[in-house]
């Protein structure tokens, strides 16, 4: 991976959307929802940028302004050094076309059925932006490319493929289809948005193993989008990438991903790594009860003053209300963390703890002498975070049988 000059560069990035407060409220501000909030990342050429973090944390705000579909609204988005929105306006001096811009920074996305046109037969979907950037290529040449493509990600055989409607495709086929078309311009960088989480559990190593070795064939580099630590974990392992965390709109750390997984710094990154069971090891012991001091995540529209996290932070001070931490690179380890932990002289070690313990996991026996858990969520609306706590209690458990009560009313035996 060369680290000379980066393909894609965010610099203090800020994306901020407007709400309107109601229809018939005239005179209050609308509510600006804090998206991203400063956020600073270099993409090289190869590089595997895995970002994860719990739903609404600006996960897919950030992909999409690194791919300049989104505007930031502070900040700049560069590519290869060219200003992405000055390109897209003529701004000033623009070296780099948008139009090539836009070829070289393409994205996956997470529902490959609604991607694709479903009036379109898989031939006519590849084949048209190579007519319209490859206008020297002959349509046979243009559909022996296709071919040669559809056989690469294995969906074969190619001449009954190609001429399949997307209905026609199971949902991995659809994503391999999402997949090529994506590359099909030979772009730099890819955004792989939720792109397995769509699929069934057992299509998604090989649909990842298929992305990491098309981006060693096709020479791309890839933002992939996961609110899933341990798929976080495989694509950047494999790819001896990055793993970055978000947290209401920042990214609170970042570093390799064997780094980021054996030695999280950031108490959020650490809570993480407890809700994945697949990832969270003996070593880390076996307590049940939950990292964090508040279940509830904090509004982006009025995000908590000082660290973001602190009203969660298990082992949050006063200092940390106070002030924001930045990121900071940790010492021999490739990782930046945002916490004032790794400061052994931050003034955060004199400062007082701050209270609670009140929301952990909660547990009451129950007359029958079955035991019910309410379990407080720290991943809203999450299926697969509500598993994971359940199997976490179930581990723990040694009687026959525990009824959970999920915060949001569900039962299940
Ligand atoms: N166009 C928009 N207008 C207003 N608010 C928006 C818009 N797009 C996103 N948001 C808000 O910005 C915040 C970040 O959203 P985003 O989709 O980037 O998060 P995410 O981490 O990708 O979440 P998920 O994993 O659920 O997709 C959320 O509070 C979301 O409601």
């Amino acid at each position: 991976m060369s680290k000379t000059a980066p393909v894609v560069s965010l610099d203090d990035v800020s994306v901020h959307f407007e709400e309107s407060t109601g229809l018939f409220d005239f005179r209050s501000e609308p509510d600006r929802v804090r998206a991203v909030d400063g956020v600073s990342l270099d993409i090289y050429s190869g590089d595997v940028v895995v970002l994860v973090g719990e739903s609404g944390c600006g996960k897919t705000t950030l992909g999409r302004t690194a791919i300049g579909v989104q505007r930031p609204t502070a900040g700049s988005v560069t590519y290869r050094g060219q200003n992405i929105w000055d390109a897209r306006e003529n701004n000033g001096d623009v070296d780099i076309e948008f139009e090539k811009i836009r070829r070289s920074l393409q994205m996956v996305h997470q529902d490959p059925g609604s991607a694709l046109n479903p009036n379109q037969k898989v031939i006519a979907t590849l084949s048209a932006p190579l007519e319209k950037w490859h206008s020297d290529l002959s349509k046979e040449e243009r559909h022996e490319r296709v071919f040669e493509l559809l056989d690469t990600v294995g969906v074969q055989p190619v001449e009954d493929y190609a001429f399949r409607y997307p209905h026609q495709l199971s949902g991995g086929e659809q994503q391999r289809i999402a997949l090529i078309r994506s590359l099909l311009l030979n772009p730099d960088l890819v955004l792989g948005d939720e792109a397995v989480s769509a699929l069934d559990v057992s299509l998604r190593v090989d649909m990842m193993d298929l992305m990491l070795d098309l981006r060693e064939r096709f020479e791309t580099s890839f933002l992939f989008i996961s609110h899933d630590l341990a798929n976080a974990r495989y694509l950047a392992e494999k790819a001896d990438g990055r793993i970055g965390i978000m947290y209401l709109g920042e990214l609170v750390e970042i570093g390799p991903a064997d780094q980021i997984i054996k030695q999280p710094k950031h108490p959020y990154t650490k809570v993480l790594k407890w809700a994945t069971p697949s990832i969270h090891s003996d070593d880390d012991g076996r307590s049940i009860d939950t990292p964090v001091r508040e279940i509830d995540i904090p509004d982006p529209v009025d995000p908590p003053a000082g660290c973001r996290f602190h009203t969660r932070c298990p082992v949050a001070r006063e200092a940390c209300t106070k002030e924001a931490p930045d990121l900071l690179d940790v010492a021999g380890s490739g990782q930046r963390t945002a916490c004032f932990r790794q400061d052994s002289t931050h003034e955060y070690w004199n400062s007082p703890e701050l209270d609670g313990t009140d929301d952990r996991i909660q547990q009451e026996l129950i007359s029958d002498g079955q035991y019910s858990f309410r379990i407080d969520l720290i991943f809203i609306n999450r299926t697969a975070s509500r598993a994971c706590i359940v199997s976490r209690l179930a581990r723990v458990l040694t009687h026959d049988r525990c009824v959970y009560h999920a915060r949001n009313g569900s039962n299940n035996d």
